[in-house]
């Protein structure tokens, strides 16, 4: 394999780059074109480096030939297998080709994964005849969904009855949306549907833009009834009168809703009658559903709709189920529920096939350098396919990243999603990433659980996440439904404990040296963040601080160390000094009387 380096420069992050190596292994059998096989994560591939220097720019260093490692370098590479492929459609239009079935025993994975690499498992939807009504096979055909993911095919071979309680645990991306809408509206469709005008489902979930997606699904799936069967969805941050009215003169069989606007919109006698007759409530990502931040809304949704006696299904769902989760489920699941698991005891809940790597760097400072560095080494092994998304810790922290990364990665597509944006434009920004070919989607947490956006190769965390829960589900926004990807986090030194108390998180540092590179790419950063607002570098900067705080004994910092760290973040930015803070602010974080904050009013 080679690598080519490329000149960088500011202006520009030129796609000269070319690494060729064999990442997957192709069996040569013809037989066995269907599945993709997969290098063994020990199969070490070698790295040769050639240098192009552009003049204008000191000399990049040459990239070292990495040593052999356990574990692995396989970047990613995403080039769609075409081989022996069947076409579907979606909807009416063309589908991306699906496989035609692929040889079972040949493949190394439990599931056979194909082209376009969906999570298909040896057993196909036509097997479920029987159990599920012919139009949403019919439905699922549209949709390409040929075979049952594993997830699917357990919850609808193995619950007692479609209308069981159940807490079903499975990795991210192997289809757990159609894993619980099928039950649940196959339950309806067997007699149980509520009278005209009520809810039958009602599918609770932690956002705005989850609950949207579950909804687009749910049109996919009832699609081929012969009576429509409406899906609604509930969610803040949109006109609250408009989509109640449509709510409440519509016939929502199935309504998608997060719990603050569930919440507030059960305080109307007359929204709470159309709930009289639910078949089925589902907690999606059932883990934070139940947790501190939500369990209060949950209670209260609860006591606005039919009491559990009444009979209603419960089912939960989650990628990451924690055992203090069995003593909350039974506010939605019965005794005896069932319980089901896609994933061994032993195991990891990330994706197997994800290589998840780690980069410490020593100060904050380089932190910046290192993103660069990060993604410009990704970046070089497929421009056209580049997808990529970059988590950071808080709102206005990422939108620091997205403001200096128009400065600095002119030829990549560049997106946004947090909350600090109006709806309008995180449900317009969602649909253009999720359309993107490429481009990187600089995110915070909103995104960071249960949204599927096709085709993302990398994904990258800048920062502590809020917990090992959330590592996962973030990690999970790649080489999803059957696809490829990986997984870096940067951390620096303080952050670095979150690899050694997680060390059953499969990471391995970074193979490729990005260290020695990072000095050279200081003038670059610098000089891109001379472009961003200093309102913006204001707002991370405080942000920093107050995300921070929560976690200063891990960070091993007292208050003074944390607003040293700050400081030193904010002089990366290229701030001449702290940026201003109000002094109720640090009040309110628990700042106060701390040396090195710069006591002030923005305004
Ligand atoms: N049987 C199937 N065949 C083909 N594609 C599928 C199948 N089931 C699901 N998919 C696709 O796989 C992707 C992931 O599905 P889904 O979003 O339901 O995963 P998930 O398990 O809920 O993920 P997360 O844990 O992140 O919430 C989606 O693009 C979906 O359309």
């Amino acid at each position: 394999m080679k690598v080519w380096f490329a000149p960088t420069n500011l202006r520009s992050l030129t796609p000269c780059f070319s690494l060729t190596t064999a990442l997957l292994s192709r069996p040569q059998n013809k037989a066995l074109q269907g599945p993709i096989r997969y290098l063994p994560h020990t199969q070490i591939l070698s790295l040769t480096t050639t240098t192009s220097h552009n003049p204008m720019m000191p000399p990049p260093p040459q990239r070292k030939q990495q040593p052999a490692r356990r574990g692995g370098y396989r970047p990613y590479h995403r080039k769609p297998n075409t081989a022996n492929t069947t076409s579907a459609t979606t909807n009416g239009q063309d589908a991306p080709p699906v496989p035609a079935v692929a040889d079972a025993g040949a493949s190394e994975l439990p599931v056979a994964l194909t082209a376009g690499s969906v999570p298909v498992g040896t057993h196909p939807y036509s097997e479920m005849k029987d159990i599920l009504d012919k139009s949403l096979l019919q439905a699922l055909d549209k949709m390409g969904f040929k075979f049952m993911s594993p997830v699917q095919h357990k919850v609808l071979s193995e619950l007692p009855s479609l209308s069981a309680d159940c807490l079903v645990q499975a990795k991210t991306g192997t289809g757990k949306t159609a894993a619980f809408l099928l039950p649940a509206i196959q339950n309806l469709l067997q007699g149980n549907q509520p009278p005209r005008g009520c809810v039958g489902i009602l599918v609770i979930c932690p956002t705005r833009e989850l609950a949207l997606q579950i909804a687009k699904e749910c049109d996919q799936i009832t699609a081929c009834l012969p009576r429509k069967m409406e899906c609604h969805s509930a969610f803040g941050g949109t006109a609250r009168a408009s989509n109640l009215n449509k709510f409440l003169r519509g016939d929502p069989t199935i309504l998608v809703a997060t719990p603050g606007r569930l919440d507030d919109i059960l305080g109307e006698e007359t929204v709470r009658e159309k709930f009289q007759y639910v078949k089925t409530v589902v907690l999606d990502e059932a883990d934070r559903m139940l947790d501190q931040g939500f369990a209060p809304a949950i209670h209260k949704i609860l006591r606005s709709i039919p009491h559990k006696r009444e009979g209603w299904q419960g089912m939960c769902f989650s990628a990451t189920l924690p055992e203090k989760v069995n003593d909350v489920v039974k506010c939605v699941l019965k005794p005896g529920y069932t319980s089901l698991s896609t994933i061994n005891k032993e195991e990891a809940p990330t994706v197997d096939r994800i290589p998840q790597f780690f980069v410490t760097v020593p100060s904050i400072d380089k932190t910046f350098a290192a993103l660069y560095a990060l993604i410009e080494a990704e970046y070089k092994d497929d421009p056209k396919n580049f997808k990529a998304i970059v988590f950071g810790t808080t709102a206005n922290g990422v939108a620091l990243l997205y403001d200096w990364s128009q400065n600095i990665f002119p030829t990549l597509a560049k997106f946004e999603l947090h909350s600090r944006m109006n709806q309008n434009s995180r449900t317009r920004t969602t649909q253009q990433y999720k359309d993107a070919t490429s481009g990187i989607l600089f995110a915070s947490d909103v995104v960071g659980r249960g949204m599927d956006f096709p085709n993302v190769g990398l994904v990258i965390q800048l920062g502590l996440p809020s917990s090992a829960d959330q590592y996962v589900h973030r990690v999970g926004r790649t080489a999803r439904a059957g696809k490829e990807g990986r997984a870096v986090m940067v951390l620096f030194q303080n952050e670095a404990f979150f690899v050694s108390v997680n060390r059953s998180l499969p990471m391995k540092p970074y193979p490729v040296d990005i260290a020695s590179s990072m000095e050279q790419y200081q003038p670059i950063i610098e000089k891109a963040f001379t472009r961003v607002d200093e309102e913006s570098k204001a707002k991370a900067y405080q942000a920093f601080l107050g995300y921070n705080k929560t976690y200063l004994s891990k960070l091993r910092l007292n208050p003074a160390g944390l607003v040293q760290l700050a400081n030193e973040y904010s002089r990366t930015m290229g701030c001449p000094e702290p940026p201003l803070i109000e002094k109720k602010t640090i009040g309110k974080m628990g700042l106060k009387g701390v040396p090195g904050l710069n006591i002030g009013s923005r305004k």
